[in-house]
């Protein structure tokens, strides 16, 4: 195996939106409703060809949208278990450090050596890692940098002719998308399908692999222990029904793995909401409880390889992605960006203060939008567009007691105006402002079609004009899929 070839491949992860839950999703007793979007986040992971004789020991990461932006990082085992720890090279005068590639990097490479040591042979245990070059390429609406910075920007993939830091972010959730696709990625360029099955098709050719696989799935899961009967059926599935299983596995190792990597490079434990959509999609999320991530001590540290193993690979994990989300035929869920320079620091931690302080009210409140979130999702489902406007009604009015009990501007009063402005229009259905709420965002359900997409940019105009900010509608729109393997054709002059 250690001869073998890592392959070249692409991964993409979409961004998100909070539709529905905002706040409450914090709590495992509540859910919220996710959206998947179209804008995503494409890593291509290869290996780096060298002239023979040449041994460069270096993972390097390109971000060509962006001025200078590349961090190359050399690698080594640290000792006592401590997994694969990294350093940041120094390229140019300056460090410019990016905390979720780094994160990401040791997290996952960690993880890949405690498998290679723990199921790979012994030859492949220590010699898998070899250098390798990361390109991340993102859809344009992640950033609004204005227009004429950017060379090609009707490209799929503008040059945005600036630094990261300078592009404004609007807010689609870049880096959880960035380390999802970078995770899946790396297992799928380090790992050989026999040990990761990344790809919902195919599989190995050789059904014993795929029975292999299968029975240390089953054994994982504890379905070994079925009476045996049942674990005569699961025996008997088809390879291809195995081999969906193990995808599915596949993909709760990525969630897992890329919700570790993403709180710790954050510094805090989220909802994990932007994570989940990144990998599964569109989605009903309930929360996984914090103390899963507890007991992982830091990269490098002793044991830290095999720790983040059990946490990854273990059944702790009580996170709930529930798939039966869907959006009715002929409507879309559109984005607008408000360009309006008001910042809503620390809105989470004022609400969360009030809500303690104010236990019974906002338990109650906490209760009934739940259930107002609910009804929305079941609208949505049940295809009850007749309903639609009158459920997105009634979140939004319990939004704004939620704000005017906590003083925290969750649906400023701006917002309100826009929204019912946008409301009365023919085609739009309603909005609300998705996730924490504030002053920089709206997300519409609306008739995919072109009159109604120039009557609100119509609208947005007008508004734009008299309140003296930029409102505009973005190209981004709500889909259902979540992480998936990509062509290598759609990055031509990128790679
Ligand atoms: N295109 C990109 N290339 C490299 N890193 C990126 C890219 N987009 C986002 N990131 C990483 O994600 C960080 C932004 O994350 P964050 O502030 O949490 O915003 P968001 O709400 O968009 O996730 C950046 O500082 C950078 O580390
Ligand atoms: C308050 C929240 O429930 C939702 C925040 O959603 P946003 O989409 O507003 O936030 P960013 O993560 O900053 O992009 C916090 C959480 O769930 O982590």
């Amino acid at each position: 195996m250690s001869a073998q070839k890592n392959p070249t491949v692409a991964v993409s992860a979409p961004g998100k939106v909070l539709l529905a839950g905002g706040y409450l999703v914090l709590d495992r007793q509540h859910t919220g409703l996710v959206f998947g979007l179209s804008a995503r986040i494409n890593v291509i992971a290869g290996e780096i060809h060298t002239s023979e004789g040449v041994q460069l020991n270096e993972i390097i990461v390109d971000s060509p949208q962006f001025e200078g932006a590349q961090w190359r990082y050399g690698y080594h085992r640290a000792p006592e278990g401590g997994g694969i720890q990294v350093v940041q090279l120094q390229v140019g005068e300056e460090l410019n450090k990016n905390p979720f590639v780094e994160t990401t990097l040791s997290y996952v490479l960690s993880y890949v050596d405690h498998l290679y040591a723990t199921r790979g042979s012994s030859s492949s245990s220590s010699s898998w890692l070899k250098p390798a070059r990361l390109i991340i390429l993102a859809d344009n609406d992640y950033y609004s940098t204005p227009g004429d910075k950017q060379t090609a920007p009707n490209a799929r993939f503008a040059n945005f002719g600036v630094p990261l830091a300078s592009a404004n972010k609007t807010g689609l959730g870049s880096s959880a998308a960035l380390v999802t696709a970078l995770t899946a990625s790396l297992l799928a360029h380090y790992l050989p399908k026999e040990m990761y099955a990344l790809s919902s098709e195919g599989g190995p050719d050789d059904d014993n692999v795929v029975n292999a696989m299968f029975h240390q799935l089953m054994i994982k899961r504890g379905w070994h222990n079925l009476p045996e009967a049942a674990r005569r059926q699961m025996d008997a599935y088809p390879p291809q029904k195995k081999w969906t299983l193990l995808h599915q596995d596949s993909k709760e190792i990525l969630h897992n793995l890329a919700q570790a990597a993403h709180c710790a490079a954050q510094g805090k434990v989220g909802s994990g909401f932007d994570v989940a959509a990144a990998v599964f999609g569109s989605c009903l999320y309930r929360r996984f409880s914090p103390s899963v991530l507890d007991a992982l001590p830091e990269p490098g540290t002793p044991a830290f390889a095999s720790d983040l193993g059990r946490v990854v690979d273990g059944t702790a994990w009580d996170v709930e992605v529930s798939k039966k989300v869907d959006m009715p035929q002929g409507l879309a869920l559109r984005m607008c960006d408000v360009d309006c320079g008001s910042q809503t620091v620390g809105m989470v931690k004022k609400v969360l203060a009030w809500r303690e302080q104010e236990a019974q009210v906002a338990g109650d409140i906490w209760g009934e939008l739940q259930a107002y979130n609910d009804g929305l999702a079941s609208v949505l489902n049940e295809n009850r567009t007749e309903d639609l406007t009158m459920s997105l009604e009634m979140i939004r009015g319990k939004i704004r007691e939620m704000s005017g009990l906590s003083g925290v501007p969750i649906e400023p009063e701006s917002q309100t105006k826009l929204l019912d402005a946008l409301t009365e229009l023919d085609g739009v259905f309603g909005g609300v402002v998705p996730g924490a709420g504030g002053f920089d965002a709206l997300a519409l359900l609306m008739r995919d079609d072109e009159e109604t997409k120039t009557r609100v940019m119509g609208c947005l105009a007008e508004w734009s004009k008299e309140k003296d900010e930029k409102v505009k509608l973005m190209d981004v729109r709500g889909e259902m899929e979540g992480v998936r393997m990509e062509e290598l054709d759609i990055y031509k002059g990128w790679l």
